[in-house]
């Protein structure tokens, strides 16, 4: 038995890091609950090919879901990077959302506004990330294009024995954070494409980057970050404006919807909660009712 980690994943084939080498992995049976980040232990079944045996109790799992099932994005993340820019436009539901499955998932989220250099669009940008930041999140203003060793250096400091997974709409520039950040990482994404798509390159993975004091994981752009899986009492506690008011409403158990007497009405209602940020807790309360078959 060999220990490894799961550096990524496509279906039910895994690219596993074992003590040097990159094996392709694949389950017993017909599970794929395995998560790029799992700290595997490995059978090696041929000189680049083994069988994940089992794997290691996760210290924390990053996933979304629709209403039929679940997907593992990636586990033992310590920190996750939202990457906006100022242009394209970036959306503010998915920057919530990603913040949401961070508090439920137990890590710890930061912004990284990109394009700092797009002068024109900065002011308008800042407006909409002080919304978050105003929340706690730290908001890190970088250009990858115009000041990549700025950049550069105060991003790595930031890595260091961190997990941390990127995540963000494409064109926000996360692609070109990832080559600055990883030295050969688009060499290592085309071994990996081609260890596991047969070289055709054609499905975009969440990969995990080993460096000398942490990782990154680079996730595929998405448009959608359902979260149907998450309930309703995880999700008041997810927007972390709610909690001064929690436990304040009229009727104990208060879904924070229309009921009379609901503090966190109250709040939104005063402006001390964004009617955004309520909204998308309505809209999430909504899926999480939906789910089907979990
Ligand atoms: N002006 C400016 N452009 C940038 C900056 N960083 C990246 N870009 C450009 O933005 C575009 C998107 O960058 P990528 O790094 O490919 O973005 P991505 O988020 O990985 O996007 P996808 O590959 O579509 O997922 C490219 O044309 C980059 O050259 C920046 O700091 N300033
Ligand atoms: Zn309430």
């Amino acid at each position: 038995m060999m220990d490894g980690i799961v550096i990524a994943a496509h279906g039910r084939h895994y690219l596993v890091h074992v003590e040097g080498e990159r094996l392709h992995c694949v389950t017993r049976g017909k599970k794929s609950d395995i998560a790029v980040g799992d700290q595997v232990d490995i059978k090696r079944t041929s000189p680049d090919q083994g069988v994940i045996e089992s794997f290691a109790e996760r210290k924390t799992l990053l996933y979304r879901s629709d209403q039929f099932k679940s997907k593992l994005l990636a586990a033992n993340v310590t920190q996750l990077f939202i990457v906006i820019a100022t242009e394209p436009g970036f959306s503010d539901d998915l920057v919530s959302r990603s913040l949401v499955a961070a508090e439920a998932g137990g890590i710890a989220a930061s912004l990284i506004l990109n394009k700092t250099d797009v002068a024109d669009l900065l002011p308008k940008a800042r407006e909409r990330v002080a919304l978050y930041a105003s929340l706690g999140y730290p908001v890190h203003e970088v250009s990858a294009k115009a000041r990549p060793e700025d950049t550069v250096a105060l991003l790595a400091p930031m890595l260091r024995d961190q997990s941390t997974i990127l995540i963000g709409q494409s064109g926000m520039g996360k692609s070109s954070l990832i080559n600055l950040l990883v030295p050969d990482a688009d060499i290592a994404t085309r071994e990996i494409s081609a260890a596991l798509d047969s070289g055709k390159h054609t499905t975009t993975f969440t990969r995990l980057y080993q460096l000398a004091d942490g990782n990154i994981i680079d996730s595929p752009g998405f448009q959608e970050f359902g979260l149907y899986h998450l309930s309703e009492g995880m999700l008041e506690r997810a927007f972390r404006e709610f909690q001064p008011f929690l436990g304040h409403c009229r009727f104990y158990n208060c879904h924070h919807l229309k009921e009379p007497g609901c503090a966190v009405l109250e709040g939104v209602h005063e402006g001390r909660i964004a009617t955004q940020r309520h909204e998308l807790y309505q809209q999430l309360v909504h899926e999480s009712s939906q789910t089907i078959g979990y």
